[in-house]
């Protein structure tokens, strides 16, 4: 069975004085999860709206010291915990146990230098996001050459979610889809767009083609 399109409004490029309202506002365009970028804040449990609590927060953890992370994160209840497999090389396997132990879905994210073969080990993610851009902030230009990994990730497992995040729109999202991700995180493209719904859902359509077509 083809694994399900997932497009993540990433609320990086969110108003941030209107957290709880952006957040309703991309579910109700037809959002599946919300990207959450996290450097230094970190959700605290009060802050989740009641309207918004069973939504699935992607958090992508750009920080050197995510173990740091499972405890906070899920208590504020994160839904699923991707770190950089770079700053967590000596213990990424052990780290992914204990995000699943905390009732959490494991993400491996890879930034467009790192091989895919970083992230191959017995302790199984659940999704491997490949970075198509440095991380780092919303609003950057796709990488074309990181889809090398995509497609031999997808090759490789069938039925694993594979995210890309950084520079998703409906300009580049053939790219990405065609390689064989499935988890769509989009900023800019969306909160930048005068109809993000239509945003929305053009990346789901991309995504849903491509996997018919191969
Ligand atoms: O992780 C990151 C940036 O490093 C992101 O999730 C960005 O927020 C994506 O923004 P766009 O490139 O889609 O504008
Ligand atoms: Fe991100």
């Amino acid at each position: 069975m083809a694994v399900v399109a997932k497009i993540a409004p990433s609320m990086l490029s969110s108003d941030f004085a209107n957290l709880a309202s952006e957040a309703e506002r991309m579910l109700r365009f037809g959002a599946d999860w919300l990207h959450m970028d996290i450097m230094a804040l970190c959700p605290q449990p009060d802050n989740r709206s009641s309207s918004h609590r069973e939504a699935y927060l992607d958090c992508h953890l750009m920080v050197t010291n995510p173990l740091d992370y499972v405890e906070p994160l899920a208590k504020a209840g994160a839904s699923g915990f991707t770190f950089h497999v770079e700053v967590a090389k000596d213990y990424w396997q052990d780290l992914v146990h204990q995000i699943k132990v905390k009732g959490m879905r494991p993400g491996v994210a890879l930034k467009p230098g790192t091989p895919v073969e970083e992230v191959e080990g017995e302790n199984p993610v659940e999704m491997v996001l490949v970075m198509t851009v440095e991380p780092g902030f919303g609003g950057q230009k796709f990488m074309p050459e990181t889809m090398d990994k995509v497609r031999a990730l997808r090759k490789k497992y069938p039925s694993l979610d594979i995210e890309v995040d950084g520079g998703l729109g409906p300009s580049t999202i053939d790219m990405a889809a065609s390689a064989g991700a499935n988890c769509i995180v989009a900023g800019s493209s969306v909160f930048g767009a005068k109809e993000p719904a239509n945003v929305i859902s053009i990346l789901r359509k991309s995504v849903r083609d491509a996997q018919q077509s191969s």
